[in-house]
């Protein structure tokens, strides 16, 4: 016989699932775990229930209120309430809540040319609120901006933008950002800092070698069928005991002279100012390193006074048996220069990574074997993207914490 002792006793508060019959609450079936549920306004539970969810846009009327005198909260599944009797459920003390909950992630525009994504932006979004254009609503109010690659940056940008007061550029160099007019606004800028500078100096490393010992050149040979037509393949020269010029000793600057260090090199370098703590030889003037100089490697920030820094008298002090290196911007070199200097023959190579309008590139330099040619990517491997992320996050995270930003852009 069963007795009043056997019924477990049940602490599941009661809730009126509210709703008209052709609405139904998706996955209702988890509410029974904590709620002990019921949905008729006749039932006998409706005398005591406290509170009651309405589903989708079913009417919640003063008539519905008052089957329900204890009733204290109408929980909505919906965003918009217009279905609900707001002013009578203030008059009657019931809170009303909706289906939005409160985003408290900052907000940040990421600002970007249609061409170039920012690469795992997916990981932003569990700490910041992204949306993608100029146009939008939240425009008026965003506080930062990622800079995606080399989408500009300009003063009518920041028209847009009046609440705007960090830039956070996704790149080492930054002259896509005026940054004269940030300053002039009170807009802080930081870059890529040294996330990809190791990535960089490699790629530059690697143009180097394949420029002296023609690597690229030699595989199209192997793969035009020439070798077994022609037999052997024209001499490269060796990367060890060049003297080699930094223009730009920054941080990647700083590793390309370490890792070319340790190929047996002698490094020298030209920047705004001579580097008190390094030992390797400095030269005010770009020339003059060229004239004491094997290879020139490009590496330094693009500005107003750095644009053709590598020009006819540089490429002429650098010779016919010197070869250049740019990982910098195509415009820190004079291109139409260059290509003439190459065309006949007045310098020994270039490794290119960067030109003056990419994506386009001299033709002229399509048939030339001591040329070797890349699609600005020296940057680019998952560990650069990876460290990049890091650093962007954490920019934000600091502004956002009114805490000293990480990598404030310095000019090098
Ligand atoms: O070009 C790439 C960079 O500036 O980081």
């Amino acid at each position: 016989m069963a007795t009043e002792d056997n019924e477990v006793e049940d602490h599941r508060p009661l809730v009126l699932i509210h709703h008209l019959p052709s609405f139904k609450l998706p996955l209702q079936d988890r509410l029974i775990t904590h709620f002990r549920l019921f949905d008729s306004l006749a039932s006998p539970e409706a005398s005591s229930v406290r509170a009651l969810i309405c589903v989708g846009p079913t009417p919640v009327t003063a008539d519905t209120l008052d089957h329900l005198p204890s009733l204290r909260l109408v929980v909505g599944s919906s965003a918009g309430l217009d279905h609900v009797d707001l002013a009578e459920c203030r008059r009657r003390g019931i809170a009303v809540t909706n289906n939005e909950v409160e985003d408290h992630r900052p907000l940040v525009l990421i600002h970007h040319l249609p061409s170039f994504e920012l690469p795992l932006q997916d990981r932003l979004i569990t700490h910041f609120r992204l949306f993608d254009s100029l146009a939008s609503p939240e425009a008026s109010s965003v506080r930062a901006l990622i800079c995606v690659g080399p989408t500009p940056v300009t003063a009518d940008t920041l028209d847009h933008l009046p609440s705007l007061r960090l830039v956070v550029g996704s790149s080492a160099g930054l002259d896509h950002v005026d940054l004269a007019e940030c300053r002039r606004r009170g807009i802080a800028v930081t870059s890529a800092g040294d996330a990809n500078s190791e990535n960089v100096a490699d790629y530059a490393v690697a143009l180097l070698l394949d420029v002296l010992r023609r690597v690229s050149a030699a595989d199209r040979f192997v793969r035009s069928g020439l070798w077994p037509q022609i037999g052997e393949y024209p001499l490269g020269c060796k990367l060890g005991g060049k003297r080699i010029g930094i223009v730009g000793l920054g941080s990647i600057g700083s590793e390309v002279a370490k890792r070319l260090v340790a190929f047996v090199c002698t490094v020298a370098y030209n920047s705004r100012n001579k580097k008190p703590s390094v030992l390797y030889p400095y030269y005010a003037n770009v020339h003059d390193l060229a004239v004491n100089s094997d290879v020139l490697v490009v590496c330094c920030a693009l500005t107003n006074e750095t644009h053709h820094i590598i020009n006819k008298d540089v490429l002429t002090a650098l010779g016919r048996e010197g070869f250049i290196i740019n990982v910098g911007r195509g415009a820190l070199v004079d291109e139409k220069e260059l290509v003439q200097f190459l065309v006949q023959g007045e310098i020994g190579g270039a490794g290119l990574d960067v030109f003056e309008n990419e994506p386009n590139v001299p033709k002229e330099l399509f048939a030339l074997d001591n040329v070797v040619l890349s699609p600005h990517l020296a940057i680019s491997t998952p560990e650069s993207f990876e460290a990049l992320n890091e650093v962007i996050i954490a920019n934000l995270k600091a502004f956002f914490s009114s805490k000293p930003l990480l990598s404030p852009f310095e000019q090098e």
